[in-house]
């Protein structure tokens, strides 16, 4: 996942674009982008980091315009390492266009062939939004006759680009002089929605968030399939370019990268974390009486409302146990498993009168590669508890995630290959409780029985795009770097979190 936004107003949109990136900072840490264009011309400023530190007033002072783009990045292709993989990226021909993608192409070493011997175009990163990029300017090329563009050929173009391509993507992109193209892969897969300013001002967002925080009214969520043209006067043009739209948001949105005041495709994320801890109480419930626990704790920040939820349920006190230190960034989306272990203890701390002789039962939305449990566990023991037990408000992460999500192989995850009980044993707690995959699934979807089902291969192993072999996995791995994955030294992000390089 990562956070893109476009916007056409009348106004300039620097400082707007900008706002709506700190408003999505939590779906991508490592790097953030913003193109403006005034008159035919496109103004760039793109570099790693967070939103912060990579615009300073300079950089914004050269960013000119009334239409634009942002983007900030959590890598899932190439390098996070790379400064050219920031997005947005920018292709001179036809017409000069710049794009922003969230999302993975699942056959994106295919179309870097067929574009490098059919299309004869070059690309120069790992990154399969250059990719995209490519082929979306390849397929303008093709569906404009003559010098001009209309919203014909660009409707045309995205229907072809949706057969080529294969895989997860919401869209964003500039075509110089013509306006703003939004679309969204034929599953919905990745989120998309658009709203409206009081002065017209049309703005596009992976979340509604970045819209309601910048006074934007949610219109709605941009179709699976679906297109949007909004040409520079803030007419917006709508078409389905897809032959089988279906709607199968990821689940994983809901579960933890979303913000939880943020509605998507018509499902609140916090009422979601609510059912899942409704959930989630009664298969604790069939596992340790609550009679045996003395407080629920929550594993700050995303598990809030599913175990506040769960411990209204049960009838027992929700209790902060962990305080977090606010100034150190997600976890699981830093790049390196050296990096997020240490992260975990800057990150949060225990407060140890609240387990001094208690048997708590801590909740999580979600435990991947273990990484936080295993610490919080110890940290809960460290700190005098009796008894530690643990439930998740998400089913045990068995597969590879190959839509946006940082969950490349199955070795890595902690439940590849065991039995609740081993997971159980290598955690170190008392007791484990997963939530149930079907019962996810119920309690996600009965908010909007509109969503026909859930893109949710991490848990249940099914893609929907179509199977992906062991072999494709690999080769989506290929050109991955991963940030000192298993560097224990790599600690340049902790000791300074939010600096440039
Ligand atoms: O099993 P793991 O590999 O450790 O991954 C799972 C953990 O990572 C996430 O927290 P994170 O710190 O990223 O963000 P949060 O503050 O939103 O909970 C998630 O909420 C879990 O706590
Ligand atoms: N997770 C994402 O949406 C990342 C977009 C793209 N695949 C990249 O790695 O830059
Ligand atoms: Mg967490």
């Amino acid at each position: 996942m990562c956070g893109i936004v476009g916007v056409v107003s009348t106004a300039p949109v620097n400082q707007l674009i900008y706002d709506a990136l700190l408003l999505l900072q939590h779906r991508g840490q490592d790097a953030a982008g913003i193109v403006t264009q005034e008159g035919r011309k496109f103004f760039m400023h793109k570099a790693k980091g967070m939103v912060r530190d990579v615009f300073r007033t300079r950089n914004m002072r050269a960013l000119p315009g009334s239409i634009g783009l942002g983007q900030v990045r959590y890598p899932t292709a190439g390098s996070a390492a790379s400064e050219e993989e920031a997005q947005p990226f920018y292709v001179n021909a036809p017409f000069g266009i710049v794009m922003v993608h969230n999302g993975n192409l699942t056959n994106a070493k295919q179309l870097r062939r067929e574009l490098a011997e059919t299309d004869h175009r070059h690309t120069n990163t790992e990154s399969d939004s250059e990719v995209l990029l490519n082929v979306l300017a390849h397929e303008l090329a093709r569906a404009s006759s003559g010098a001009s563009l209309t919203t014909d050929d660009v409707f045309a173009a995205v229907r072809a680009v949706h057969l080529r391509i294969k895989g997860s993507y919401a869209v964003v992109a500039l075509i110089a002089g013509y306006g703003l193209l939004a679309f969204r892969d034929p599953f919905g897969i990745r989120p998309l929605c658009m709203g409206r300013g009081a002065d017209g001002t049309v703005m596009l967002a992976s979340e509604s968030v970045a819209l309601e925080g910048t006074l934007h009214r949610l219109e709605r969520d941009i179709a699976p399939g679906e297109a949007v043209f909004v040409q520079l006067d803030g007419t917006v043009q709508t078409r389905q370019c897809a032959q089988q739209p279906r709607l199968y948001p990821c689940v994983f949105e809901y579960v933890y990268l979303a913000r939880p005041d943020s509605i998507m495709d018509g499902i609140s994320v916090y009422q979601a974390r609510l059912n899942m801890g409704e959930t989630l109480a009664k298969r604790v419930v069939s596992t340790v009486p609550p009679s045996q626990i003395d407080a629920i704790i929550p594993i700050p920040e995303s598990s809030r409302p599913s175990a506040m939820q769960l411990a209204q349920l049960l009838g027992l006190p929700y209790r902060e146990g962990f305080v977090k230190n606010r100034y150190v960034g997600r976890t699981f989306i830093m790049p390196g498993q050296g990096t997020r272990k240490k992260s975990v203890r800057q990150k949060l701390n225990a407060i140890a009168s609240e387990f001094k002789g208690k048997r708590v039962l801590l909740v999580d939305d979600s435990i991947v590669r273990g990484t936080t449990s295993k610490e919080i566990v110890q940290m809960a023991r460290d700190a005098g508890a009796v008894k530690v037990y643990l439930a998740s408000a998400a089913p045990p992460v068995r597969h590879p995630n190959v839509y946006g999500i940082d969950m490349p192989t199955r070795a890595e995850l902690v439940a590849h290959d065991r039995t609740e009980e081993e997971i159980r044993q290598v955690i170190g707690a008392d007791a484990l409780i997963y939530q149930d995959v079907a019962a996810m699934k119920q309690a996600v979807g009965k908010i909007n029985p509109g969503v026909q089902g859930f893109e949710a291969s991490c848990f249940d192993g099914l893609y929907i795009t179509g199977d992906i072999s062991d072999e494709e996995v690999t080769a989506l791995n290929e050109g991955r770097q991963r940030g000192g994955e298993d560097d224990e030294e790599d600690t340049s992000r902790l000791s300074l979190p939010n600096a440039q390089e």
